[in-house]
């Protein structure tokens, strides 16, 4: 059986940030996750995945830039002192949100320096925090124009260079159709490198049912796999978040 969460950034969004939790465990969710869960009180956070019974699953690094500046440092040259801060503020929070995965954000850069710059910022940050699940995600730039990584060739370069067992490819199904225009075929080529997976409809982005991807197939190819990890809803809702959970059955 698929453990399905919920992006609380993306679904919900007809609910105050905080009563988010209780939908997602009304609905059926055992898992969310909050892409920037910087600017709630910690606590209060804490106490809803507590009181729901919910895991948490992924949040972001870093912490988004509040001057409308670049997202993400870690593949950026000359951005390393920026990216250490960030990754230690982030770990402040995740000690009381505990989250399985931390999805550190590339930023824009391009080059063969990035990618060095990359690997180095990604192994200090495997070895600063051993204990915590790692991800990185290749993003497409249509959406996120100039985004360092946005293939999957590059990922498993930076992955083997690093080569720390808490770090990791997540898979979004939507970006990598987007990049590829077959996500299923770069599952099979690159899925064994993840342990996250997040699932969105192609091309609209709304929910994964009835688009470009075949979501029944891709769920039975995951399963197949062994694939055992979660598979996050990051999708904007075509209509209310509750009507459109019918993929899910
Ligand atoms: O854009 C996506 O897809 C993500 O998963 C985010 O983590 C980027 O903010
Ligand atoms: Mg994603």
């Amino acid at each position: 059986m698929p453990k399905f969460c919920a992006n609380l950034t993306w679904l919900f969004g007809e609910l105050p940030y905080m009563d988010r939790f209780r939908a997602a465990r009304e609905a059926g969710f055992e898992g969310v996750e909050v892409l920037f869960p910087y600017d709630c009180p910690t606590q209060d956070m804490r106490d809803q995945l507590v009181l729901n019974g919910l895991s948490f699953v992924l949040m972001n690094c870093p912490l988004p830039n509040a001057t409308g500046g670049p997202q993400g440092f870690a593949a950026v040259p000359g951005g390393e002192e920026r990216f250490r801060r960030d990754f230690d503020r982030t770990l402040r929070f995740a000690q009381v949100l505990k989250p399985l995965h931390i999805h550190i954000m590339a930023g824009v850069a391009e080059g063969p320096e990035a990618e060095a710059t990359f690997v180095r910022n990604l192994r200090w940050a495997a070895a600063r925090a051993p204990r915590q699940g790692l991800t990185i995600e290749p993003i497409n730039r249509i959406d996120m124009p100039g985004y360092f990584l946005a293939d999957y060739e590059t990922a498993a370069r930076v992955l083997d260079a690093v080569a720390s067992p808490n770090l990791a490819l997540q898979f979004d199904a939507y970006h990598a159709h987007r990049i590829t225009g077959d996500a299923a075929a770069a599952w099979g080529a690159h899925g064994h490198r993840a342990r996250h997976v997040q699932v969105a409809g192609f091309p609209g982005r709304h929910e994964p049912a009835g688009g470009a991807i075949d979501y029944p197939a891709f769920f039975a190819r995951l399963a197949a796999d062994g694939y055992d990890g979660w598979i996050s809803g990051e999708y904007a809702p075509a209509t209310t978040t509750v009507d459109g959970l019918g993929w899910i059955r």
